[in-house]
């Protein structure tokens, strides 16, 4: 059985917070996970987590204007203010909700930044993201996104994600490996799942190339499922895509795995 959590920010969209709680549950998701839940009244999200018994297992910390485009503010320059808002509204919305993960985004690269300045200003953000989440005992998690989906994100490929959480050095960071991602930036994913699977602290998967359900791309999800499992991964797999169809039937590739 795998532990599939629905990401509530792509996944029963059309529904009020609590109605994408009970959709999951019902459907046979046994967590849930999402970007923007720190835009909800946390006593409503305590009420679904309540009435549906679903862990949250990941978040988004806040990510600057998103709807301007903003990706994260953890590389922006002169954002100190805004980025430890974002880290302590996650971080009172992680721990009232019991979630262990937080995911901190980098944000746009800066062309009027050197990229090594912008590079240690993420690593410093990054130091200072874990320290005040450690007594909380979250991680911190970064991920590389594909500059198809997300142009000009500062942490475009799996390597450079590798060096940062090095060069972060502490217990509390890791990596979410999004196989959709990691598929449109490098391919070779079982490889790279190997050989990251020391840094992994959560997956997540969609569907190549269109972002839709496990199955409906060109990947073999079934044998990845496997795969991972062979390597004996214990924690969560977010479900991050967008439908194909009628949610009841796109929801049919997670039956095998209830
Ligand atoms: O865009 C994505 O893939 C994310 O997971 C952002 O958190």
């Amino acid at each position: 059985m795998l532990k599939l959590a629905a990401n509530l920010d792509w996944l029963f969209t059309d529904l009020p917070i609590a109605a994408r709680f009970a959709a999951a549950q019902a459907v046979g998701f046994r967590g849930v996970e999402g970007l923007f839940l720190w835009q909800h009244p946390l006593k409503h999200l305590q009420a679904a987590q309540r009435e549906t018994s679903l862990p949250v297992v990941l978040m988004n910390a806040p990510a600057g204007n998103w709807a301007q485009g903003e990706r994260g503010l953890a590389a922006q320059p002169d954002r100190d203010n805004e980025f430890h808002h974002s880290l302590n509204v996650a971080r009172d919305y992680a721990t009232a909700l019991g979630c262990r993960r937080v995911h901190v985004m980098a944000g746009l690269r800066c062309d009027d930044l050197a990229l090594h300045a912008q590079r240690d200003l993420l690593t410093n953000r990054l130091r200072i993201a874990c320290d005040v989440m450690a007594d909380a005992e979250i991680d911190v998690l970064i991920e590389p996104l594909n500059s198809q989906d997300m142009p000009g994100y500062f942490i475009d490929s799996f390597p450079l994600a590798e060096s940062i959480i090095h060069e972060v050095a502490r217990k509390n960071i890791g990596l979410q490996f999004d196989i959709y991602h990691c598929q449109k930036i490098h391919g070779n994913v079982a490889k790279n799942i190997e050989r990251y699977f020391t840094l992994i602290k959560h997956f997540q998967i969609a569907s190549v190339p269109y972002r839709h359900e496990p199955g409906a791309g060109e990947l073999n999800e079934t044998w990845l499922f496997d795969f991972i499992r062979k390597m004996n991964y214990q924690d969560w797999i977010g479900c991050e895509y967008q439908p194909s169809t009628s949610e009841p039937d796109s929801l049919n590739w997670m039956t095998p795995y209830l």
